[in-house]
């Protein structure tokens, strides 16, 4: 259909692979953080954003957020905190989102290929699966997501790659800010990024990376892809297998 083919030359219009791959090489290298904007374009990052929300309006698709505690004025009050559902994308009115997850694993396959020839620091993982795409909404209300390492366990997982849809956000207003505190920087140096429509972040997933979703007043909506080193991978599973896991 004509959606399809639009599809295939999504990297012509914006930016070729190869920069893209190249950027993330590199970023990976000096800061452990990587930001690619206006990463599919308006119209198809509408269309994932579309997807998003007709699943997020379908009652049952997203479970409801875990109860945090929010410091109001004084008082403590209970509000739900993100909400989220998985998806491998071949589910029904996933289409768009099923062809943003292939355009991300075609960046970080790339990449990876890229810098083991150079002998980057993405070059000493063998990148060879993910988990599915983990959709996340906050609800706003003060809803955010404490201090964290994705992961601190050497579980496999190696990579964090975020895609942001939210049109027109402006964190002095709706907050939400993704605040970074990479190991290693000098000083008390951290990575502010804003969830802004069409972003793709990428960050190291273990201890290099603590990062936390600071308070959002606005429904903030995120994909999540979580890319595999193979060895690490193995090492876990043998671990769970064994019994020996933490
Ligand atoms: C909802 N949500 C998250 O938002 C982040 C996270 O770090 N998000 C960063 C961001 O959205 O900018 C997570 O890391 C996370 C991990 C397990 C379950 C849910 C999770
Ligand atoms: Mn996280």
């Amino acid at each position: 259909s004509l959606q399809h083919s639009s599809w295939s030359n999504v990297f012509e219009q914006r930016k070729d692979l190869d920069e893209i791959c190249q950027n993330l090489v590199q970023d990976m290298d000096a800061y452990g953080v990587c930001v690619v904007d206006n990463f599919l374009g308006e119209e198809k990052g509408k269309a994932v954003l579309g997807e998003v929300l007709g699943m997020y309006n379908t009652k049952g698709v997203f479970k409801d957020g875990q109860l945090v505690s929010r410091k109001g004025s004084g008082d403590l009050k209970t509000i739900r905190g993100d909400r989220i559902t998985w998806i491998n994308g071949t589910e029904k009115y996933c289409n768009n989102i099923k062809q943003l997850i292939s355009q991300v694993d075609a960046v970080v396959v790339r990449a990876n290929k890229m810098a083991m020839a150079s002998s980057g620091k993405l070059g000493m993982y063998n990148i060879d699966s993910r988990t599915k795409a983990m959709v996340a909404c906050y609800p706003g209300l003060g809803s955010h997501y404490v201090k964290h390492v994705d992961n601190p366990n050497r579980d496999g997982r190696c990579i964090t790659a975020i895609y942001y849809l939210n049109l027109n956000w402006n964190v002095k207003k709706s907050g939400g800010l993704l605040r970074i505190f990479p190991e290693g920087w000098l000083g008390d140096k951290v990575a502010d990024i804003e969830p802004v429509f069409d972003r793709l972040l990428f960050f190291w997933s273990d201890r290099r990376n603590p990062h936390e979703v600071q308070p959002a007043f606005d429904t903030r909506y995120a994909i999540t892809l979580w890319y595999f080193d193979a060895i690490e991978r193995k090492e876990a599973r043998q671990r769970y297998e064994t019994g020996r896991h933490s």
